[in-house]
């Protein structure tokens, strides 16, 4: 049982300290920069492993350019010149550059699974027979149900829930966090994750993952991306790409009728090579690595994000529910005071307390042991005849113990009251006071009642994570509005909500209605985000678009929602918002260049081309570029080259500043429409002079 001395150092933990604008902590997280010359390396070699056909053909644009590079290499072969040469080897760099982009940007995650893998391996267990008897196995025989037994020093061997005992955690090798967590019996910190390590006491663990399905093997399968999926808005946004492709497809071919019209026949490897300019490229090639890198740039801050999808959500996130305890405040409840009403004396209060809360394996319940044995003694000896234990759950907000013919419960004031009148009982007058007086306070009341006889309140106190009231001003600044939720009174309630400086809050709130105040909030048209731990959180993380599970929470609570935090801060939903809004803004920006960069191409090559054949073009040909060979070529290098400049901002994404959307729009049309009209015609015509400064054509 853990006393009172621990706690400072599960404080320490549970504080989600990365709130605070300290130096970031590392786990499994790579330290590797984006362009480590090591990650280049591995990119530079999976790039050519990427030429595979079945790979390519998933990216309807890239796969036009692949086979107008086979065509124009049949060409190149069956009729050499300089000309058909380069232009194959600039199309085939072409696909090159959209493969390492990609390769890059899996990099780091391919580096942090190899990490991850390590940890894994050759662990053993400690499995408990049903006899009682201890067996040691390899980790990788656990099965879902087997029980097994960690001390001091053990790893644990797979992800389960404390059944048993407390034991302080090291589960730095996850989350990075050096600082010592506490994992209980009950509660909402009884999760334990395999791979990390027991530092003192002794527990015993269910196992709740089936052996390949842990939580480490779904970090390994998200980092390296094995199992990603393109979104909905990539899906749709890949359609339209290939759209756009099959248009231009005719667009170019009937230029051959005109120019054979004017007896001048344009080689099948010019109308190629003026296809690619054409269709968007640069987005095509770079929109997968803007969708890995923002998943990566999550993982940099601690967080795992199961979907993809989840993480543009919440690039238009707006309502933030958070729910109370363990996410705003600390979450340890600990008993502080014990509030006799008038005609009973604190002694008997405690003692019923004590005696309602002996198999209360919630933390509040054993907080409740530990102050009425630090201040009466144990009452065991009472439990010796025949009882039955009431255990606490979050629908009727109370706990208890039947026992020689009495029924002792504890729990929300609401509760406890209704359940006194329907016994026949009345609750004493002064009993609303003390209640009300303990929660303004910010504290937790508990009414304690014996039968129909209420004995008093016991005051919970729990402490607001420091912090927490400059990040949500933040989220505000973004238009985000923060709502907590709470199972707990609404005083205690509007205490709290005042002191984190939320927007709004939901008192006495069942699972139920968590989950009732998020479907109407997606019904007004919202995307809800929501944070919790508790399992009595789970359905509500699951409704929601985006559903930020604290690590510290129960397996319930991290399998519902579709982002866990590792380091369990409420507002890393700030880190996560803007990587969402990161994301669709760069992925608008480079869609807006790469249009405008084709419509530009168009203009500075088909006079270049034609300017001969047709002398009315001779006005548009402003670029006087040397040669129509010259130009096709400066447009095919231009156009490859692109890609590899645009990399860097496709991985970092554009930088992001909280302002409105529309200011953000301005912003983008302006700088990447405008730029990317421009851009084109000045770099091609440079290329123009090198070529021919080269002597090339
Ligand atoms: N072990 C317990 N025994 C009896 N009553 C309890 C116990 N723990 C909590 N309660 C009461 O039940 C209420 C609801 O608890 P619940 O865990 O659903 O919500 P919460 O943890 O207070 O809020 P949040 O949803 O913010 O985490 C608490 O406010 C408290 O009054
Ligand atoms: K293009
Ligand atoms: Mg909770």
């Amino acid at each position: 049982m853990p006393d009172l001395e621990v706690t400072d150092v599960d404080r320490a933990g549970a504080s989600g300290s990365s709130a605070e604008p300290g130096g970031p902590r590392r786990g499994v997280v790579s330290r590797r920069g984006l362009l480590d010359p090591q990650i280049m390396r591995v990119a530079a070699v999976e790039a050519v492993r990427k030429l595979d056909p079945r790979v390519q053909v998933k990216n309807p644009v890239m796969f036009v350019v692949l086979i107008g590079s086979v065509i124009t290499l049949v060409e190149a072969i069956a009729d050499p010149s300089a000309f058909s040469w380069a232009v194959t080897v600039w199309l085939v760099l072409t696909v090159l550059f959209a493969n390492f982009a990609e390769a890059v940007a899996e990099g780091r995650g391919k580096a942090q699974a190899d990490t991850l893998r390590r940890m894994r391996t050759e662990t053993h267990a400690r499995r408990l027979r049903s006899e009682g008897r201890e067996e040691r196995v390899a980790a990788s025989e656990l099965s879902l149900g087997d029980v097994v037994v960690c001390e001091a020093g053990d790893v644990i061997p797979s992800d389960g829930e404390v059944i048993e005992g407390a034991a302080s955690v090291d589960e730095s090798a996850i989350t990075g966090e050096s600082a010592p967590v506490i994992r209980e019996s009950g509660g909402d910190r009884s999760a334990v994750t395999g791979g990390t390590r027991v530092l003192s006491d002794q527990i015993i663990v269910r196992i709740t993952a089936e052996p390949g399905k842990t939580f480490v093997d779904r970090m390994i399968n998200l980092v390296e991306g094995a199992k990603r999926r393109k979104t909905p808005n990539e899906v749709a946004l890949t359609i339209l790409l290939a759209a756009l492709t099959i248009i231009f497809v005719p667009a170019v071919v009937t230029l051959q009728p005109f120019s054979m019209f004017a007896g001048d026949r344009v080689s099948v490897i010019v109308l190629i090579a003026l296809l690619v300019c054409l269709i968007p490229t640069t987005i095509g090639a770079l929109l997968s690595a803007i969708g890995i890198a923002g998943m990566d740039r999550l993982v940099q801050r601690n967080v795992l994000a199961m979907s993809g999808r989840a993480v543009e959500a919440a690039g238009d996130v707006q309502t933030l529910l958070l729910d109370k305890t363990g996410t705003i405040t600390m979450g340890n409840r600990m008993a502080s005071e014990f509030h006799p009403v008038s005609g009973c004396d604190e002694q008997e209060l405690a003692n019923a307390a004590q005696l309602s809360s002996l198999a209360d394996e919630t933390p509040e319940g054993r907080s409740i042991v530990v102050l009425a044995k630090q201040r009466y003694g144990l009452r065991g000896g009472d439990l010796e005849r025949e009882h039955e234990f009431i255990p606490f759950s979050a629908t009727t907000r109370m706990s208890g113990v039947d026992t020689d013919g009495r029924q002792i419960r504890k729990g929300a004031a609401d509760a406890v009251k209704r359940w006194v009148s329907e016994l026949g009982g009345s609750s004493p007058a002064d009993l609303d006071p003390i209640v009300e007086r303990v929660a303004r306070a910010g504290a937790t009341p508990l009414v304690v009642a014996d039968g129909s006889r209420v004995l008093g309140v016991i005051e919970l106190k729990d402490v607001v994570k420091p912090g927490i009231v400059e990040r949500f001003a933040e989220l505000r600044a973004i238009g985000i509005r923060t709502v907590m939720v709470t199972g707990d009174n609404p005083l205690t309630a509007a205490a709290i909500a005042q002191e984190a400086g939320v927007d709004d809050y939901l008192a006495e709130a069942t699972p139920e209605a968590k989950l009732a105040l998020i479907k109407a909030e997606q019904e007004g048209g919202k995307l809800v985000a929501m944070t919790g731990d508790g399992t009595n959180d789970a359905p509500a993380l699951a409704q929601a678009d985006v559903g930020v599970a604290m690590n510290t929470g129960t397996t319930a609570a991290k399998e519902a929602g579709n982002m866990v935090d590792l380091d369990s801060s409420p507002t890393k939903l700030i880190d996560i918002v803007e990587i969402g809004k990161q994301l669709l803004i760069t992925r608008g920006a480079l869609t807006t260049f790469s249009v405008a960069n084709d419509v530009a191409k168009y203009f500075a090559i088909i006079p270049a081309l034609f300017a001969g054949t047709y002398s009315q073009l001779d006005a548009l040909d402003i670029m006087h570029l040397h040669s129509p060979q010259s130009a096709v070529l400066s447009a095919v290098i231009f156009n490859a080259l692109v890609i590899v400049a645009l990399i860097p901002l496709a991985l970092r994404g554009v930088r992001f500043r909280p302002t409105s959307a529309t200011a953000v729009l301005r912003r983008n049309v302006l700088i990447y429409g405008v730029g990317g009209l421009i851009v084109p015609f000045v770099f091609i015509k440079l290329i123009d002079l090198i070529l021919t400064a080269l002597g090339a054509f």
